[in-house]
């Protein structure tokens, strides 16, 4: 693996990272209310008594809540603490009613886990290991509107007591890509297990990106820390500007200070927000209102239990089982919508085709990945709904029995994406089933070697590349058609 550094003007630079990840956790009520948790609903329609702070209200810990964590927590082999409890953590801010957020501090749910991450992802083998400083479950703030009136700003409570999880990793990460490919993979198991949509442009998962720099060998430096970045991209920006901005102050003779930054994506900067408070400033304390939570095993043992397949044991199943290139096997499952439909796929290929999934796994990766994305958009008109499981086997069955081709086969695709009509009868009524009548074949090719009998001539006399010129001059003649096997089969024994 390269080793990324900066070059200053006292010599090489190294950068360390520490991310800090909120996903919000998939359920349909709140962390302590009722409340409902949707995505763009009417501002301040999905607001209880609790979430709104009013004097006298309790909180209620959500069962699925916490389960969520959990299982996220076993995800990635971390240990999971029976007893953990809840802490205040206080401050005043506009979009916070209470005037503490609750959260984990001392006890948290998740204790050390860890994730392997790809960098490159041209060899999802080659894998570093992030450590996980622990897992707790927190409640969401309010948001802040400035854009509804020229003189005041509004108050929207639905996100006001949602559920997150708060992913505290170790500072582990030395380059932009080991960051990038480390959320990509959180990202990735989150939504294996369920426990988060992933939806960075919604905000269901932002990181705050903590960087500092040092030279080698050295002791950590003094880390900056950029609040609520919400894409892959933005965060590899975050780290490089951050790194090459405190190389310049330290060589410029400054200090780093600890500070809070904002990311400005219009720009690919990062600026001043606030000079960081130190923990104590927010007088954690043990919530009153909440009994700690302890963890029974019929409760951890069902957690265990519903836990799918994860990310590099599919992978690995992929390759070993299926046959699968390592390169196909991390592309297909690397998300959870793109295996779903793989899977689907090979099953429903299996069954047209009648023969096991191992000896159609690679065509169906090829279609899957690189073949049906290129139809796809390339197709003005496709209608997605008429991209079904049994579409895609019907073509690929198909073509695995040699009646169609590859070019006929895209061609079938495109229109069942734009009329939803079924591929054995395009194939059929379209004209672009493929021949395999080898009297047919062998006139044609009878045809194209008299036309050509200087090259034939020279292929005889020892051309060889010259086969692929009579496959091609056949094939054009047909229109395509022709069955490639047959083709070539009746092409070496005409030419000896
Ligand atoms: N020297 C360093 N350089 C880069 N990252 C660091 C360094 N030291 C710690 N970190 C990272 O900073 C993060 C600290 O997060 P943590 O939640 O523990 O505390 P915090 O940021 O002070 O608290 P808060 O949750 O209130 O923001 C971790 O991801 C850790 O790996
Ligand atoms: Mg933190
Ligand atoms: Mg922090």
């Amino acid at each position: 693996m390269s080793t990324y550094r900066i070059q200053g003007a006292t010599g090489e630079w190294e950068v360390v990272i520490g991310l800090e990840v909120h996903a919000q956790v998939t359920s349909k009520a709140k962390l302590f209310s009722g409340a409902a948790t949707a995505f763009g609903a009417e501002p301040n329609t999905q607001v209880s008594l609790v979430d709104a702070a009013m004097p006298g209200m309790l909180p209620v810990p959500n069962r699925e809540c916490i389960r969520q964590a959990v299982r996220t927590g076993m995800a990635i082999d971390a240990q999971i603490n029976k007893w953990s409890r809840f802490d205040r953590k206080n401050y005043f801010y506009a979009d916070l009613p209470q005037g503490y957020q609750i959260s984990q501090l001392y006890h948290p749910l998740v204790g050390e886990g860890h994730l392997d991450v790809s960098p490159d992802e041209k060899n999802p083998e080659a894998t570093k290991r992030i450590g996980v400083e622990r897992i707790h479950v927190e409640q969401d703030a309010g948001k802040l509107m400035h854009d509804q009136h020229p003189t005041m700003s509004y108050v929207d409570l639905n996100r006001s007591g949602v559920a997150l999880m708060e992913i505290v990793s170790k500072p582990d990460m030395r380059s932009p890509a080991e960051a990038g490919a480390y959320v990509r993979k959180l990202r990735s198991i989150l939504r294996y297990v369920g426990s988060c949509d992933g939806n960075m442009e919604e905000g269901s998962m932002r990181a705050d990106v903590n960087v500092s720099v040092r030279k080698p060998g050295d002791e950590f430096g003094t880390r900056t820390e950029t609040k609520n970045v919400n894409s892959v991209r933005f965060v590899m920006q975050v780290i490089e500007y951050e790194a090459n901005r405190q190389v310049d102050v330290i060589e410029s003779g400054g200090t780093v200070d600890q500070e809070t930054r904002l990311f400005d994506p219009d720009t690919g900067t990062t600026r001043t927000m606030r000079s960081k408070e130190d923990a104590h400033d927010y007088r954690y304390f043990p919530d009153p209102d909440l009994l700690p939570l302890e963890l029974d095993d019929a409760f951890l043992h069902d957690c265990r239990e519903s836990l799918p397949e994860l990310p590099d044991a599919k992978r690995h199943r992929y390759e070993n089982e299926l046959g699968l290139s390592a390169y196909n096997a991390g592309q297909l499952t690397a998300d959870v919508d793109v295996y779903q439909r793989y899977e689907a796929i090979l099953g429903a290929t299996a069954d047209k085709t009648g023969k096991p999934e191992k000896d159609v796994a690679t065509q169906v990766a090829n279609w899957v990945l690189s073949v049906a994305p290129g139809v796809k958009n390339a197709t003005e008109d496709a209608d997605e709904a008429n991209d079904t499981t049994v579409a895609n086997a019907g073509i690929i069955a198909l073509q695995a029995a040699g009646t169609v081709g590859g070019g006929q086969a895209k061609e079938i695709y495109e229109i069942v994406l734009k009329t939803g009509r079924e591929p054995d009868e395009i194939a059929e009524t379209e004209g672009l089933k493929q021949t395999s009548d080898t009297g047919a074949i062998e006139a044609v090719i009878d045809e194209v070697l008299a036309n050509n009998a200087d090259k034939v001539e020279e292929y005889r006399g020892g051309k060889d590349k010259l086969f692929g010129f009579f496959v091609g001059q056949t094939m054009k003649a047909m229109k395509g058609k022709g069955n490639p096997a047959i083709v070539n089969e009746i092409l070496k024994t005409k030419l000896g």
